[in-house]
């Protein structure tokens, strides 16, 4: 099993390039059940997750191909993607592909649109807490569908085709939102979602499903209207720079130090998640490029946080900016308000001689001026790169185990921290 080394204690100097979002890649990619026709997908960036999404969608039918050619030379991998899903071969998901992720769950939406129904394992993903589907099956059962629960499998028909209707979200969510609004943009007639997630990958999704012929307004807003429409075609869409890699490399440096350029980045994708960067006492600048942090000689300013649904603070930042506040100057209260068990992260942080306390939803963290290397291990993707920002600036080595769960989120991170003056290497086997 492939480990992380890295020997703290360098500034970061220098530009990386943000790949292609994760979590708007899988939807979009999702997307390419709804049409026989072929969905291009730019900027899909080169990760275990979306690898393992290509094998779920080959499983019912998805045909796909890659682009030969580098689209930018720094970004090494980020790729062209064709997606052709001429016929559905398969409605089925089966718990040995969906248990691995999350998201291989949303196909229960364009195969029930598509084909009249679908038969999709209870999902798997980051162990974070208990991750119920009820949502989707309250919002697919509004839109006409019959859904049981049979033997760990959501089992979902709609003899007369899915029909429009309005849907007001007990709670927001993003996957659910994903899933109805593609659901709906097959449907018959009107759909009206209320209390609908406004993150920047659903705005991705239905900019791409409207390039795909559907009639989605409102995305980006907590109410999202679609007018179903018979039929989709392909398009050709870009996939968003990766919000929650910007924060990450962005909180990396507030707490090493020194001058970065984040290629590509975009302000507007996380406005809340940087100003509490800037609060902390980093300098935060928006290029023509992409963003630039930079942090010189001033210690860190504690700064407490709560998650919240977009444009809130994000709860897939939570971890790294508790990396972060290990070594501010005095004390910060984190408190996690999505998932109910994402404080995995706290016992490896304080191998590291972090100086955190739990109380309920919340954590106290209070800043210590060193951090001292230590052998760690990640418990899931999030949690894992708070562990590498936190290694990067406490003294001596530290290996970061089961490293499997930062490929699913990050592509080339040693690499592009190294090219920034990190000591950090791949370890294999
Ligand atoms: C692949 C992807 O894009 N994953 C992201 C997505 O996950 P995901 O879409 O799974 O997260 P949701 O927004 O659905 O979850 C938000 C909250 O709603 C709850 N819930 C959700 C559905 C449901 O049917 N019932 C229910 O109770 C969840 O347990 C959680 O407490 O959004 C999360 C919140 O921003 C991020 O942390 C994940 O990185
Ligand atoms: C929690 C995450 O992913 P998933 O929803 O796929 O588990 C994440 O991207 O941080």
């Amino acid at each position: 099993m492939d480990r992380i080394r890295i020997v703290g204690g360098n500034e970061l100097k220098g530009a990386i390039p943000i790949s292609g979002a994760k979590n708007a890649a899988l939807p979009l990619m999702i997307a390419s059940l709804m049409t026989d026709d072929t969905l291009t997908l730019e900027n899909v960036p080169h990760l275990a997750d979306v690898e393992q999404l290509i094998r779920i969608l080959g499983n019912h039918g998805v045909d796909y191909s890659v682009n030969g050619r580098r689209e930018r030379q720094d970004a090494g991998y980020s790729r062209t993607i064709h997606f052709t899903a001429r016929n559905i071969v398969d409605t089925v998901a089966p718990y040995e592909l969906v248990s691995k992720m999350r998201a291989s769950f949303w196909v229960i939406g364009p195969l029930l649109a598509r084909m009249s129904e679908a038969k999709v394992s209870l999902p798997g993903g980051c162990a974070i807490g208990t991750r119920p589907v009820d949502l989707f099956i309250d919002g697919l059962r509004a839109l006409g569908a019959q859904i049981e629960i049979e033997s760990g499998y959501v089992v979902a028909k709609a003899p007369k085709g899915l029909v429009g209707n309005r849907y007001a979200f007990p709670k927001v969510s993003v996957g659910a939102t994903h899933v109805l609004m593609m659901a709906a943009a097959l449907a018959k007639g009107e759909t009206v979602l209320e209390n609908a997630a406004r993150e920047p990958e659903i705005v991705n999704l239905a900019d791409c499903l409207n390039a795909m012929g559907a009639r989605i307004s409102g995305a980006g807003s907590s109410t999202i209207t679609i007018d179903g429409v018979t039929a989709l075609s392909g398009a050709r869409h870009r996939i968003i720079p990766d919000r929650i890699e910007t924060g990450t490399y962005a909180m990396a440096v507030a707490m090493t130090g020194g001058d970065v350029l984040l290629e590509g980045a975009r302000v507007d994708l996380l406005e809340k998640a940087l100003d509490i960067v800037a609060q902390t006492g980093a300098e935060v600048t928006q290029t023509n490029e992409g963003i630039r942090i930079a942090r010189n000689g001033a210690g860190i300013s504690p700064v407490d946080v709560t998650t919240e649904p977009f444009p809130g603070f994000p709860t897939d930042l939570q971890a790294q900016f508790m990396g972060l506040m290990t070594m501010s100057n005095g004390r910060s209260k984190i408190t996690e308000t999505i998932f109910e068990n994402r404080f995995m992260h706290v016992q490896e942080l304080a191998r590291l001689g972090a100086r955190i306390s739990l109380a309920g939803q919340s954590a106290i963290v209070d800043g210590v001026p060193r951090l001292k290397g230590a052998p760690v291990m990640a418990t899931d993707l999030r949690a894992s790169v708070s562990l590498v920002i936190a290694a990067l600036a406490a003294d001596g080595e530290t290996t970061v185990n089961r490293v499997y769960h930062l490929d699913r989120g990050f592509e080339r991170l040693e690499e592009k921290l190294s090219r920034c003056g990190a000591t950090i290497e791949r370890i294999s086997g």
